[in-house]
């Protein structure tokens, strides 16, 4: 690595804290369209009906994905811009975030082998999350009892606006600061004890030689059975090619004007990444769109990409009914 590289590395987390003190929660959309894409977060519920639709934005040349983030606005400066507009369906209460201390495992009063959701029938662990706006539709939206979420980011900035959002509710979520790349950073449940695990534009934020023990790692959390869930960007997405020179740091990975970080894959190098670690695809899939920003006349040529990889049973062991 070179320093330039080295220190987007070494200050990774101090660039997203930045981040998520100047856009607080408001900059990443809320995702109600993660249930049609990915059922698996809320199995019981009617999937029939999409909770959530934008209709700023016209989506043309779809993929199998109609009801993706859909909406955008475009300001070619920030690339963040072309990920998710601002969204207004979440009110957050802060409490004073900087006189509260972020809450950690130790402050929890547990017994022997228990740890934060031991007695819940159905896990979900978003790693990334930063301020929760994929945490917060699962919790409204999956109303099963046994369900229990984990999430995590490595910017304390945005787990603190997790844990003080007015849904937070700590008998149903445990939000944790958590470095993905650090191997000795615990996670506050044991291995096998995961139904879902859920990365939404994550692992491109994570440095390319980084992203197979990141993912080797998670697999041990999964149960037998239980998933990876994966959206992000795919290569030559619109993002990509805005990008301007002096912004590559290695092939298909770029630092953004904000020091934060991203990568542009293709199926193959997640296919790699996922069977690698022992997975099988259940998923695999390209979404490519053109959306419309009517007001301002402009196309977007935007490449995402979908994921779903499954745990196997270890052989001899049938796979009999759901994972919980
Ligand atoms: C593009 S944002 C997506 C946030 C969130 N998943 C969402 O959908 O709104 C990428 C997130 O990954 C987090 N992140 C990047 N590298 C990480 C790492 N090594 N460990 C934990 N979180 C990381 C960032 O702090 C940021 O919150």
């Amino acid at each position: 690595m070179s320093l330039v590289t080295d220190e987007y590395e070494l200050n990774a987390n101090e660039y997203w804290n930045d981040f998520y003190k100047i856009h607080e929660n408001g900059f990443f959309k809320d995702r109600h369209w993660l249930f049609t894409e990915f059922p698996e977060l809320a199995p019981d519920q009617d999937q029939s009906q999409p909770i959530y639709k934008d209709t700023s934005t016209t989506n043309a040349g779809l993929g199998s994905c109609e009801n993706g983030p859909c909406s955008l606005e475009t300001r070619p400066q920030e690339h963040h811009q072309l990920d998710f507009m601002k969204d207004s369906n979440y009110i957050i209460h802060r409490l004073g975030t900087d006189a509260k201390a972020i809450l950690n495992l130790a402050d929890l009063k547990l017994n022997d082998g228990d740890f934060p959701g031991s007695s819940a029938t159905y896990r979900i662990l978003e790693v990334g999350c930063g301020a929760g706006n994929t945490v917060f539709p699962i919790l409204q939206t999956n109303n099963d009892p046994g369900l229990f979420v984990y999430c995590c980011d490595f910017s304390s900035t945005a787990v603190d606006l997790v844990q003080t959002n007015a849904e937070y509710d700590s008998s149903r979520c445990f939000a944790f600061v958590h470095d993905l790349c650090k191997d000795q950073s615990p996670y506050p449940m044991p291995e096998e004890s995961l139904d879902v695990i859920i990365l939404i534009f994550v692992l491109s934020a994570i440095l390319p030689e980084k992203m197979q023990c990141v993912i080797n790692r998670l697999t041990r959390l999964l149960k037998p059975g239980g998933m990876i869930l994966l959206r992000d960007y795919g290569r030559y997405d619109l993002a990509q090619l805005r990008f301007k020179k002096g912004r590559c740091l290695s092939d298909n990975f770029y630092v953004r004007g904000d020091g934060t970080r991203v990568y542009f894959f293709t199926q193959d190098e997640l296919e790699a990444l996922f069977t690698t670690a022992g997975l099988e695809k259940v998923q695999n899939l390209v979404d490519r769109r053109l959306q419309v920003n009517r007001g301002k006349q402009v196309t977007m040529h935007r490449v995402w990409i979908q994921c779903k990889y499954r745990k196997p049973f270890p052989a001899g062991r049938e796979e009999n009914g759901p994972v919980h």
